[in-house]
Order: structure tokens, then C-alpha cells, then sequence
């Protein structure tokens, strides 16, 4: 009887490159594009690629700080970024910063990626815990969305929520978000449904393990030597350029075809054991590291 298991990595493998910059230079010139959680991560590895692609972007987060370093990163590739700071989980407020960005602009590509959660188990989370998780992977997305809608129907634009992998099979500590980021799943398709009309298409872009900047150390060391060894099929975390690439790429006419669409970016991470099904995770639990 043969048997399977997971493989390292094999060197030497064509697609081993350190850039993943495949897009044409100034391929969005003339777009605007807005982007949530922006200072930090998976956002603003986004925010600095569509700049250097030549789009205006917008980026939207609560720390001043942060969203002052994604300025100072788009900067140096000549790009042109502006920042507001807003909870997206304030209605009135995250509506307004999305009008006054786009009001002159329009919108061609809204890029909801602020999110989050804590991990603990079903039975551990009170309502609060609950609504909260809820409120900024789905209510939040709702209201940025439904602001922008006038501004992304006047040319035709496209929305890509930032998902997780897994999300159509379930996650151990993950009730919350994974409840919330099915919910914007669905609530991706009837978009794409009822806005086919006007040009606007929506789509998830669901990462795997992205071991940015922004995780604590001992989650990131985690998540490197054993979470992605034990369960990505790939062997390999998801680098944040990869995501940025494919956000951008389909916010051009190429993807004019694509909406509706769940992309997991995980180096099957989500046909497996999934990346939650790990022995003690997270890492400092009890019986953990
Ligand atoms: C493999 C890698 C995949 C990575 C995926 C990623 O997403 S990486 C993304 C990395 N980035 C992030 O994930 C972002 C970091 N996460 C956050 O900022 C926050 O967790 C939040 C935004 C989700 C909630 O914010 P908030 O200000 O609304 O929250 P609050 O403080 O006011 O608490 C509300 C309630 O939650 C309760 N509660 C809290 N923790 C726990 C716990 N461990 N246990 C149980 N309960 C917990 C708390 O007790 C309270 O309920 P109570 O007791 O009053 O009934
Ligand atoms: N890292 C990973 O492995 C994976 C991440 N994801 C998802 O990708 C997205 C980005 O994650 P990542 O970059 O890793 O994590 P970060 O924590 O670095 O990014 C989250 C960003 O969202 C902002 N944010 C959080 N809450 C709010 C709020 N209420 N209003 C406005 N902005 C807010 C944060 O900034 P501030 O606190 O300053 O507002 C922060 O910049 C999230 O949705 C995450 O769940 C999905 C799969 C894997």
C-alpha cells in the first residue's frame, strides 16, 4: 500500500521568483482605487502595487501612523496616494470618507480588506465577541459597498472583498469570521447578479497563510515552521505580492469576464486538512508550542 503526505517544497521550480510583477507598467493609470485597512499587511501591499500601476488610490484605517507609512512607501514609487482615517464600522463616518474621496474621482476598483478576528472556540466566544466579529467582516462591507455603488456604476468598476481560505468548508476557532466572510460570499454573487448590468463586477480573493509584518512574532514563527509545512499542500506561505498582483489583475478589462467569483490564493491550503486543523493553534494556548 502506497502512502501520502505532505512534500517540502522541490528547488529549482520555475515559478521560484522573487517578483511576481507580471502586470504592464501604468496598466490602471487614470483609475481610482480604494482600499480598507490600508496601513498595514495584505492592504497596503495592495495600496503601494496599484500606485506603482498608476492608479490614484485611497486608503482607509484607523491609525494615522499607519496609513502615514503606506503614503511613504507609495512615495517612493511615484505613485499617488491620499488617506483618511475612519472605522469602517462606523457607518456615517466610513460613508462619508467614501463620497468625499470619490466624488470627483469615481470609484473603479473598491478593495475591501479590513478585517480580522480572534481565534477561540464556539463555546468561547459571548455575543458580543460575536456581533463584533461580524459588524467588521460583513456589516462594515455592506455599507462600503452600498456608498460606492454610484461611484463604481459610473465607468463600470470592480470589487474584490478580502476573504480566508477555507471558507466554504469551515475553520476550528473561527465561527465569527467564517460566518461573517460566508455571508459576504454570498453576498458577493448577488451582486454580481444584480449589478452585472451596470458594469460592476464582485469577486473574493481568499489568502492563505500571508505572513506580513503586522503578526506577532511568536504567530508568524508559528505559522511558518508548522502550520504551513502541516497544512499547504504548496509548502509555501502566500506573499503578499502574489495577492496584490491578482487584485490588480482584475481590476483591468482582462477580468472584464470574471465577477462572482470565490479565488482562494493558498496553494490548495483550502483542498486539505485546512490551515486551522493544526495541533494547538494558536501558538501559547494551553498544551500550546
Ligand atoms: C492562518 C492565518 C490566517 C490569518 C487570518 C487573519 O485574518 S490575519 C488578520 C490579523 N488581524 C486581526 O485579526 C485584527 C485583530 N483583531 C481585532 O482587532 C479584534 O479581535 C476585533 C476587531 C475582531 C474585535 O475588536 P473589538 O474592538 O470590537 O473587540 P473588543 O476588544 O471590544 O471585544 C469584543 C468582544 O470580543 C471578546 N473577545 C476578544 N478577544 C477574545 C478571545 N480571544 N476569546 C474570546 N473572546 C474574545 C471580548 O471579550 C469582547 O466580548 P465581551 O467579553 O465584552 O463579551
Ligand atoms: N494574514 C493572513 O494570513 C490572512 C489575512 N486575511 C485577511 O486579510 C485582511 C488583511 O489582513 P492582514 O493584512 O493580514 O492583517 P492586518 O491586521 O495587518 O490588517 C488589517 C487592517 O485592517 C484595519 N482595520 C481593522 N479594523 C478596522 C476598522 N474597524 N476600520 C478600519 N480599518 C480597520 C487595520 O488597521 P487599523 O487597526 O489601524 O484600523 C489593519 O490595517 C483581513 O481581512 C484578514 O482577515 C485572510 C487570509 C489570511
Amino acid at each position: 500500500m502506497g502512502s501520502y503526505r505532505l512534500h517540502p517544497p522541490q528547488s529549482g521550480l520555475a515559478w521560484e521568483v522573487a517578483d511576481v510583477k507580471v502586470l504592464q507598467q501604468r496598466l490602471l493609470a487614470g483609475t481610482h482605487a480604494v482600499v480598507t485597512g490600508a496601513g498595514s499587511g495584505i492592504g497596503q501591499g495592495i495600496c503601494v502595487r496599484l500606485a506603482e500601476l498608476g492608479a490614484a488610490v485611497t486608503g482607509i484605517g484607523r491609525t494615522d501612523s499607519a496609513l502615514q507609512r503606506t503614503a511613504e512607501l507609495v512615495a517612493r514609487t511615484q505613485g499617488n496616494f491620499q488617506w483618511f482615517s475612519a472605522d469602517v464600522r462606523d457607518c456615517a463616518q466610513v460613508r462619508s470618507v467614501i463620497s468625499e474621496a470619490s466624488a470627483e474621482l469615481g470609484m473603479d476598483l473598491l478593495v475591501n480588506n479590513a478585517g480580522g478576528q480572534f481565534y477561540a472556540a464556539a463555546d468561547e466566544i459571548s455575543d458580543k465577541g460575536f456581533r463584533s466579529v461580524v459588524d467588521l467582516n460583513l456589516n462594515a462591507v455592506f455599507t462600503v459597498i452600498s456608498e460606492a455603488k454610484q461611484f463604481l456604476a459610473r465607468r463600470g468598476g470592480s470589487i474584490i472583498n478580502i476573504s480566508l481560505s477555507g471558507v466554504e468548508r469551515g475553520s476550528v476557532g473561527l465561527t465569527h469570521s467564517l460566518a461573517a466572510r460566508a455571508g459576504v460570499l454570498a453576498m458577493t454573487k448577488t451582486l454580481a447578479l444584480e449589478w452585472a448590468h451596470l458594469g460592476i463586477r464582485a469577486n473574493c480573493v481568499a489568502p492563505g497563510v500571508v505572513i506580513s509584518d503586522s503578526l506577532p512574532g511568536a504567530i508568524a514563527s508559528d505559522l511558518r515552521d508548522r502550520v504551513v509545512p502541516e497544512s499547504v499542500p504548496a509548502g509555501r506561505p502566500t506573499p503578499t505580492a502574489d495577492v496584490a498582483e491578482l487584485v490588480a489583475f482584475l481590476a483591468t478589462p482582462a477580468g472584464r469576464m470574471i465577477t462572482g467569483q470565490l479565488l482562494q490564493i493558498d496553494g490548495a491550503a483550502h483542498l486539505g486538512r485546512g490551515l486551522h486543523m493544526v495541533d494547538n493553534w494558536p501558538p501559547g494556548e494551553e498544551g500550546g508550542e
